[in-house]
């Protein structure tokens, strides 16, 4: 159980560091079960819980795993077993992804169907397609997809992704690394966590070109080898310091944050009056006049627009915007669950379908709030901070999937929030009687 308790009013000033990307480490340590020779040293890495999943999952799988503060070696070189627990893989999405390098390597994978954020359907139909393009067989039994390669091993082709699915290119770049001849992904993600993954395939001597952009070609090699990787700085969690700063900054420094990967964010925010300078190491923000946005209209999208990772955290900071914001969601179907808690603090929200209208209050109030998924999470703790009084955060599990030390580094740069493990209604039980 657990929440965070937080005063609001305070402002925020100083330095913050951003941590490793989750989404890329994720796929990364997937990826490292791909090496039959030599070991890989992932450097860079978030502590997150969906790190200590996946880490777990690779572990179950026969990899060695060494830790070592924010760097981990992975000894991939013999592994036992294509089928990693069901309890962990259900427990958040990106796990699926390990499907990929088992197939290629073993041309065998039994994967779970996988959980994840409670943000809509998520299906997996592009996963599937994709390796069955590679020429794998899937089938889906008792919440399983069991892959198995032909007899000669999955070999290369042409996959238009319907959409530009994250996961499924990361599972298909996995696959076609070790598969015979030439893939092409067409309608490909262009996320830099996918760059991230395919600058750490080459690292171990695949075949990849063109991650990044709408066309990836992979060609397919025999072996690959452990690697030394240093993960991309996390887009979001930058952004979501970003987010605060603009509002409640005096001069926030976000070390560590890369400009090129929050253009439209960046752009967002200098759109509702706040001052963003670039720096070689990270971001300066200072924030817009008054500390309220002037309002916006904004829209998620595939990278390299709006993230809509980053959504949650965006209509807390336009729930005291100087007028009425639009916020869309396009990727995901059911994203706006924040949108209720966020009211319990004054927000003036309806949903139109898969938009937000949000009429600008003067100020929000502190209230017993819950976090239903990861960057909910982080919007309601933003808005705890912005808030009048004292605002209690519920749900931290979502929280600490994603965000490394949240708290920390926002009492860091000067906020006033706390952390208190147990349930406070068993502890007033236990004191009552
Ligand atoms: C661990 C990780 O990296 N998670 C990120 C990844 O999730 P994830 O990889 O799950 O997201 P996808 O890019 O696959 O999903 C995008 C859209 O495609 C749909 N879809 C996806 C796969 C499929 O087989 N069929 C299908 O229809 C989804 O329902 C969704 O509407 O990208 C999302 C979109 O940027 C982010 O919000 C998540 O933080
Ligand atoms: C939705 C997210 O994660 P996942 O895809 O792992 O559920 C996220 O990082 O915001």
């Amino acid at each position: 159980m657990g929440r965070i308790v937080i005063e609001g009013g305070y402002p925020l000033e100083g330095t913050v560091r951003v941590s490793g990307a989750k989404n890329a480490v994720l796929p990364i340590l997937a990826a490292s079960l791909l090496a039959e020779e030599g070991v890989s040293q992932i450097e860079e890495v978030p502590h997150l819980l969906d790190v200590r999943v996946m880490a777990d999952t690779v572990s179950a799988l026969g990899a060695k795993l060494e830790w070592n503060g924010s760097t981990i070696r992975v000894d991939a070189r013999r592994l036992l077993s294509v089928c990693p627990p069901a309890e962990l893989v259900r427990k958040m999405r990106a796990s699926f992804v390990v499907a990929g390098p088992l197939l290629a390597r073993f041309g065998e994978a039994m994967v779970a169907l996988p959980g994840g954020c409670n943000i809509g359907p998520r299906p997996v139909d592009l996963h599937i397609k994709g390796l069955e393009a590679l020429g794998a067989t899937a089938v889906v039994e008792n919440g399983y997809v069991h892959f198995r390669a032909p007899r000669g091993g999955l070999h290369g082709a042409r996959i238009y992704l319907d959409v530009p699915s994250v996961g499924a290119t990361q599972n298909i770049m996995m696959a076609a690394v070790l598969a015979k001849g030439q893939t092409i992904i067409e309608n490909a993600a262009k996320e830099p966590e996918n760059v991230d993954l395919a600058n750490y395939l080459n690292a171990m001597g695949a075949r990849v070109r063109g991650a990044g952009t709408d066309v990836i070609r992979i060609e397919g090699v025999n072996r690959l080898r452990g690697a030394t990787h240093a993960v991309i700085p996390d887009r979001i969690e930058a952004g979501t310091f970003l987010i605060a700063a603009a509002l409640i900054g005096r001069g926030v420094y976000v070390e560590n944050a890369l400009s090129h990967h929050l253009m439209s964010l960046i752009a967002k925010l200098e759109e509702a009056g706040a001052v963003i300078e670039d720096h070689v190491e990270g971001i300066k923000v200072w924030p817009c006049q008054g500390g309220r946005m002037k309002p916006l209209d904004v829209k998620t999208h595939y990278y390299p627009s709006f993230p809509t990772d980053l959504q949650a955290q965006m209509v807390a900071a336009l729930t005291v915007a100087q007028g009425t914001s639009t916020v869309t969601e396009t990727v995901f179907e059911n994203r706006f669950m924040h949108v209720a808690e966020l009211q319990r603090m004054g927000a003036n929200i309806h949903i139109e379908g898969r938009t937000a209208v949000i009429e600008g209050v003067p100020r929000l109030t502190g209230a017993r709030v819950t976090a239903t998924d990861l960057r909910a999470g982080a919007a309601l703790v933003i808005a705890g901070l912005l808030a009048e009084g004292q605002t209690e955060v519920y749900g931290l599990h979502h929280i600490d999937r994603g965000y490394d030390d949240l708290v920390g580094k926002f009492r860091q740069l000067g906020a006033r929030l706390e952390r208190i493990e147990g349930d406070p209604e068993i502890a007033i039980a236990k004191s009552v009687g």
